[in-house]
């Protein structure tokens, strides 16, 4: 039988806390991976299990290199998540794609090289497929919610992650867009791809906050501008979450094999497997090492 539904969701910058939670409490989790940004709130929404974890710590302690992407990952799959919802503020690429909008992110391209990328490594060698990063039915799920709370959002768009911390040249953000992107963040990658090795269903929304500064009739964005618009609609990422629960199946079997994205991707031989990363995994990889 699958575990029932349970649905973690990683705030942004701006989304430290949400409300609503029934007996919601702060829990600390350790994880092999180290500390995770902050304590996870967990408590439940309309009656559905929810933990909810700020990805750069309560106070925005946390740059995008040093968020702890694993463990952050690790914990929510060690408290029972099967649905990750991951909220980010990105600048929009593109002029019809505007401040205030929400999109989904289905796609990404990965600049990013100052972080550890996966759960695996020597003596546990994985591959898993990222041709498509995100959960298609989750990623349903989440416009029918945007829908309902009356958030205009774009339904695909592909994610330029980048290092940072510092915003992007001119030069940067003109190749990025010539390159295909639609949104600029820095810290959808590697999230989404540990996300896959840890055999949950992940998607991705995003508000965006500014153009970046490709665009002509707009300043080069700042922080002031950013925060400016996350706090204008922060309301509506608060009702875009509370209407998911009822969004999702009793029965979470993903029918695009996000649970099962392990299933043949284990390289090493289990005689020369490193017990220590073994130990590791078990959490993230417990249902194939068992
Ligand atoms: C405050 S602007 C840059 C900052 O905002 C975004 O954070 P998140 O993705 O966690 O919402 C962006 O990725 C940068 O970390
Ligand atoms: N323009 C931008 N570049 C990178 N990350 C962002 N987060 C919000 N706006 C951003």
């Amino acid at each position: 039988m699958p575990p029932p539904p349970m649905i973690g969701v990683i705030g942004g910058s701006g989304v430290y806390q949400i409300e609503g939670l029934e007996g919601a409490s702060w829990v600390k989790v350790s994880t092999p991976w180290g500390k995770p940004s902050d304590e996870i709130l967990v408590g439940r929404l309309n009656g559905t299990p929810m933990a909810f974890l700020p990805r750069h710590g309560r106070g925005h302690v946390h740059t995008p290199t040093s968020v702890p992407y694993r463990a952050n990952i690790d914990a929510l799959k060690r408290l029972g998540c099967t649905d990750v919802v991951a909220v980010s503020a990105v600048g929009s690429l593109r002029p019809d794609y505007q401040p205030g909008d929400f999109v989904l992110v289905d796609q990404y391209i990965d600049r990013t090289f100052a972080r550890e990328k996966s759960f695996f490594g020597p003596g546990c060698v994985g591959h898993v497929s990222l041709a498509h990063p995100t959960c298609p039915r989750l990623g349903a799920a989440c416009l029918t919610a945007a829908k309902a709370a009356g958030i205009k959002t774009h339904a695909s768009a592909t994610y330029l992650a980048m290092e940072g911390p510092q915003f992007s040249t001119l030069a940067e953000s003109r190749l990025y867009r010539s390159w295909g992107a639609d949104v600029i963040g820095m810290t959808g990658m590697p999230e989404a791809k540990l996300a896959r090795e840890a055999e949950l269903c992940y998607a991705s929304l995003a508000m965006i906050t500014d153009f970046d500064c490709w665009h002509t009739d707009h300043g080069a964005v700042d922080v002031a501008q950013v925060i400016q618009t996350l706090t204008a609609n922060a309301n509506a990422a608060r009702n875009l979450i509370s209407e998911l629960p009822a969004l999702l199946p009793d029965h979470p079997t993903c029918p695009h094999g996000c649970d099962h994205a392990l299933t043949y991707a284990l390289m090493t031989a289990p005689d020369k497997r490193d017990p220590d990363l073994l130990a590791k995994l078990d959490a993230v990889a417990g249902r194939v090492l068992k």
